[in-house]
C-alpha cells in the first residue's frame, strides 16, 4: 500500500525540484495525498492527478474527471480547478520523477540499481544482469519490455520504461516484495521525457547501438544524445559499455563517470576472445583483470555474446565474484521471444525473434543460418509496424536480402494499408538473390513458411517477439490476439507432425563451429 503523503511534504519535494516559481492553492493543514496517476481513467480516490501535456492529448483537459474518479488534488502547469488543491508548477512532466519518488515513499533509495539501455539486447541483458544478482543471493526485481517481475510475480507494463510515477511503484513493490535490488531497462524515449528522473543507478548499461527511434529522436545524435544521459554523473555512478559500434566508443571516451568496456576490441576491459552458439546454446570465453573465464548460456544466437559479456562486467562491477557471475549466466532461461527455438527433432527450426531494425535483422538472419543443417535455408518472414519509423522499411528490406526466402507480410498496420508497407520492404530487396514472396496475412505466411521449409532449414520470425497483440487500425481497441510463436507451433505440428521421440538434433554445443571474435 502507497503511504498518504502530507500535501505540505508534496509542496516542498515540487518546490526542491522546479525550476521556477511553485504555487499551492487550497489543501487545509491535514491534507493528504495517496499516489501520482498521470491518467485519469486510472485515478484512484484520494491521488494526486499530474496533468501532463502530450502529443495528443492534455491531461489538464481530463481534470474534472479525474476530481469526479475521486482525485484529492492536482499538479497543473495552468489554473483549471480553482476549488480543488492544486499545486502550479513550471512543468508538470518535470515533476513526475521526484514526486512519484515521494509518494511511493522513495523506494529507489533503499534499492541498489541496475539501469540497461541500448537499441538491441536490453531485455535480454536485463535479464542476465538479474540472474547474476539472485545467484549472488540478493532479490532482484526487473523492469522492462516483457513486464516488471520480483520473485515469482509478475506485472504487465504497457511501455519498456513505463512513467515515473508507474516505475517508482513498481520498484515500491519489488522492496515490499523482499527485493535488495533492481534492473530498470531505460528507453531512449524514456530517458527523453524523464520517465527515469530521481532514480540513481549504481551502474549504467550501454548494449549497442543502431540508427531507431527517429519519428521521436529526430535525429541519430539526438537518439544517442538520450541515451548517453544515462551515463551522466548525476543519474549513474558507473558504467558498462559495449564498444564494438564507433557509439559505444565514443560514450565510453565521452562519459563522466568510470566505465568498464566490453566487445572484441584490444583495449576492452571484459575482452570477448570467442564465442560458439546452437540450438543447445551459447558459450563465450572472456578475458578481464581476473584472467580468462568461460561463459554458458541456454541462450541461443550470436546476438547474446555481447549481452552475456556485459552482463557478466555488470557482475564485476558490482563485485560478485566470477563462479557466481557465471552460475547465475547459466541459469538464466531465454526471455521470450528473443530468438525462441522451436521444432526440431525431425521438423525444421523455428527462430522467433523480436529484430524489429536492419542489423538486428541481419545478426537473426546469421544466427538462422549458424542453426541450418549442412545445406538448409533460412525462410524469413518479415513485416514492419505501421505508423511508426517508417525510413527503417528499406534498410530491413536490404538486411532480408541474406536471407534465402522471404516471406513479406503484415506485421500490425495500424491503420496504414499492409500491402502499401510491403512495397516499402520489397523496395531493399530488389535484385536480391532471395526468392521473395507476399502472404499479407501473418499467419497464413508463417504456416506458408514451415510448409516450404525442409528439415534442414531455419524458419525465421522477425520483428514482434514476445508480443501477443497486433493491431490493424488506429483504436487500440481493436487489438487481436496474435502470438508468433504461438502461430509457429501449430504450424509445425500441421505440416511436420508432433516432435520425433528420439532427437538427433545437434543440439550439444560441442557439435558446433567455434567463431573467433
Ligand atoms: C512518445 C511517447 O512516449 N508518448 C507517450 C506519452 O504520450 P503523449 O505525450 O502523447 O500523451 P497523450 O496521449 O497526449 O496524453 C497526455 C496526458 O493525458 C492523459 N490522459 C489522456 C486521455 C484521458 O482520457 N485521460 C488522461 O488523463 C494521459 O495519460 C497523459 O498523461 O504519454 C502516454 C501516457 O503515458 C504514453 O502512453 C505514450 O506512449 C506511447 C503510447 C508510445 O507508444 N510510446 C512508445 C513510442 C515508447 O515510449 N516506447 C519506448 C521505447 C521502447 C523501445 O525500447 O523500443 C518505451 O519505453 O516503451
Amino acid at each position: 500500500m502507497l503511504p498518504a503523503v502530507p500535501w505540505s511534504e508534496v509542496d516542498r519535494r515540487a518546490r526542491a525540484a522546479a525550476g521556477g516559481p511553485v504555487t499551492r492553492t487550497g489543501g487545509d493543514a491535514g491534507l493528504t495525498v495517496r499516489g501520482l496517476v498521470t491518467d485519469s481513467r486510472r485515478v484512484v480516490p484520494g491521488a494526486l492527478f499530474a496533468c501532463v501535456r502530450g502529443a495528443t492529448s492534455d491531461g489538464h483537459r481530463h481534470a474534472a474527471a479525474a476530481v469526479r474518479a475521486g482525485a484529492a488534488a492536482l499538479l497543473v502547469d495552468r489554473p483549471v480547478a480553482p476549488d480543488v488543491p492544486h499545486l502550479r508548477v513550471p512543468s508538470v512532466r518535470a515533476q513526475l520523477g521526484p514526486l512519484g519518488a515521494l509518494l511511493a515513499g522513495d523506494p529507489a533509495r533503499a534499492l541498489r540499481l541496475v539501469g540497461v539501455t541500448g537499441s538491441n539486447g536490453k531485455t535480454t541483458t536485463s535479464t542476465l544482469v538479474r540472474g547474476v544478482l539472485e545467484a549472488a543471493g540478493a532479490r532482484t526485481g526487473v523492469v522492462g519490455t516483457l513486464g516488471a517481475t520480483v520473485g515469482r510475480r509478475s506485472r504487465g507494463t504497457s511501455l519498456t520504461t513505463p512513467e515515473a510515477p508507474e516505475l517508482h511503484e513498481l520498484l515500491r513493490w519489488m522492496l515490499d516484495a523482499g527485493a535488495l535490488q533492481a534492473v530498470v531497462e531505460a528507453s531512449s524515449i524514456a530517458l527523453d521525457m524523464g520517465r527515469i528522473d530521481a532514480l540513481a543507478f549504481d551502474v549504467a548499461v550501454f548494449t549497442g547501438f543502431e540508427e531507431d527511434h527517429l519519428d521521436h529522436h529526430g535525429t541519430v545524435e539526438q537518439y544517442w544524445a538520450s541515451k548517453a544521459r544515462l551515463f551522466e554523473r548525476d543519474r549513474t555512478s558507473a558504467g558498462v559499455v559495449v564498444v564494438d559500434d564507433p557509439w559505444g566508443r565514443r560514450l565510453a571516451d565521452q562519459a563522466p563517470v568510470p566505465v568498464t568496456r566490453v566487445g572484441a576490441a584490444g583495449d576492452a576491459d571484459v575482452r570477448v576472445l570467442g564465442w560458439r552458439t546452437g540450438v543447445g546454446g551459447t558459450e563465450v570465453l572472456l578475458a578481464d583483470d581476473t584472467g580468462g573465464h568461460r561463459v554458458r548460456s541456454p541462450l541461443v544466437g550470436r546476438v547474446h555474446v555481447t549481452n552475456l559479456a556485459a552482463a557478466w562486467a555488470t557482475g564485476r562491477v558490482l563485485g560478485v565474484p566470477a563462479p557466481q557471475i557465471a552460475a547465475g549466466l547459466a541459469a538464466v532461461a531465454p526471455p521470450r521471444g528473443r530468438n525462441t527455438v522451436l521444432g526440431g527433432a525431425g521438423r525444421p527450426l523455428v527462430v522467433v525473434d523480436y529484430a524489429h531494425t536492419p542489423q538486428a535483422l541481419a545478426a537473426a538472419i546469421a544466427t538462422a543460418r549458424d542453426l541450418c543443417r549442412p545445406g538448409g535455408r533460412v525462410h524469413l518472414v518479415l513485416g514492419a509496424r505501421g505508423r511508426r519509423d517508417r525510413y527503417k522499411r528499406q534498410g530491413l528490406g536490404a538486411s532480408a536480402r541474406a536471407a534465402d526466402v522471404v516471406w513479406l507480410t503484415n506485421e500490425g498496420s495500424h491503420g496504414e494499408d499492409p500491402a502499401a508497407i510491403v512495397a516499402e520492404l520489397r523496395v531493399g530487396l530488389l535484385g536480391a538473390p532471395a526468392a521473395v514472396r507476399t502472404v499479407l496475412d501473418r499467419r497464413a505466411a508463417i504456416l506458408a513458411a514451415v510448409r516450404a521449409a525442409g528439415r534442414a532449414d531455419v524458419v525465421l520470425v522477425v520483428g514482434r517477439g514476445h508480443e501477443t497483440r497486433v493491431l490493424d487500425t488506429t483504436d487500440p481497441l481493436d487489438a487481436v490476439h496474435l502470438d508468433d510463436a504461438e502461430v509457429a507451433n501449430l504450424a509445425l505440428i500441421a505440416e511436420h507432425g508432433p516432435p520425433a521421440a528420439a532427437d538427433d538434433d545437434p543440439d550439444d554445443l560441442d557439435a558446433l563451429a567455434d567463431r573467433a571474435s
